[in-house]
């Protein structure tokens, strides 16, 4: 029988509303007592990690998770469950992708209504993580997520709506499966990228969103001398506006990577325009393209580059291909 790890660290998942409708976190975990759904089939550990709501994850509480899966597999475990608040659950979701090799199927979830809310979403989402994790074909695929029966890569979904409980999507590419009652049927693959195994966080790198008007107030008062790093959702095909500039060469002038992706849903960054702060100029001023991942994705994987003592070319080409 196979053995499924669960991992519950909080979010909407684990928690449930008042009289007034106002969702908390709640002292007993509302999935407790799941495990007998797969009385026979399969065996499930469950473990409670954490108990926070999504926004207090911070990368630290993702690396404490990605070397309790460490330990975990090496005792024998053949699929990783984790129970996610959506807020961030991409990002935990990445960071794992990006630090864990492929060794047992790792599916992340979580609820969009809380445990106790009319059309709770989060007993159906787990039940289909764990037949996700226990499934044969869920191996070399990366992390994944599984949400509202669609399984999504890591690298690639994002949350798209405040409330609505089909909020994971995957812009450009669409979900790489589908949950049918007990199956989970894959229709994609996914192409290998670089793992790296790191035991510690370089800090602090930064994100940035470019607007109309923006100038160089930001970048300023980001150039400190504890900066590792900056990526900027830059607009459309990847430019930006030109009173920024200046202020970016100063960051680049110091040696601080600066990683730029689009702020646009669909596509990827390009140096395609030849104008002042257009893609063209700034990849000749150094900036380095990231194609594929959204910002806060991009930014898990300057730092997580950083954090693995990545430098210079090596650094680039690691941040600058989504499947490097
Ligand atoms: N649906 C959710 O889980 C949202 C919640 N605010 C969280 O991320 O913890």
């Amino acid at each position: 029988m196979k053995k499924i790890l669960v991992l519950h660290t909080g979010g909407t998942i684990a928690m449930s509303a008042d009289q007034d409708g106002a969702v908390a976190p709640t002292g007993q975990n509302p999935m407790a007592g799941f495990e007998k759904l797969f009385d026979n089939q399969l065996t499930i550990i469950s473990e409670e990690f954490a108990n926070l709501p999504s926004p207090h994850i911070t990368p630290t509480v993702m690396l404490a998770l990605k070397n309790r899966i460490q330990e975990a597999e090496a005792t024998g475990i053949d699929g990783v469950v984790i129970t996610h608040g959506t807020d961030t659950l991409e990002e935990t979701a990445y960071f794992l992708d990006l630090t864990l090799p492929n060794n047992v199927p790792i599916v992340i979830t979580g609820a969009m209504r809380s445990s106790n809310e009319i059309g709770s979403d989060g007993l159906h989402n787990l039940i289909s993580a764990v037949w996700t994790a226990a499934s044969d074909d869920a191996h070399d695929k990366g992390v994944l997520v599984v949400m509202n029966d669609e399984i999504h890569t890591a690298r690639y979904v994002t949350k798209t709506h405040t409330t609505n409980v089909a909020t994971f999507r995957t812009p450009t590419f669409g979900p790489i499966g589908l949950v049918s009652k007990h199956d989970a049927n894959f229709f994609q693959e996914l192409i290998r990228s670089e793992i790296c195994d790191i035991q510690e966080l370089v800090e602090p790198v930064f994100l940035l969103k470019a607007y109309a008007g923006m100038d160089g107030t930001l970048f300023e008062a980001i150039n400190q001398p504890t900066t590792k790093g900056l990526v900027i959702e830059a607009l459309g095909a990847g430019n930006l506006p030109p009173a920024t500039l200046p202020a970016i060469q100063a960051l680049l002038d110091r040696n601080i990577p600066v990683v730029l992706v689009s702020r646009c849903f669909n596509g990827i960054a390009e140096d395609v325009y030849d104008y002042d702060g257009g893609g063209v100029k700034l990849k000749k001023m150094g900036i380095t393209f990231c194609q594929g991942l959204n910002g806060p994705k991009a930014r898990l994987k300057l730092q997580v580059g950083l954090s693995a003592g990545k430098t210079g070319a090596d650094l680039v080409n690691f941040v600058s291909n989504a499947v490097s």
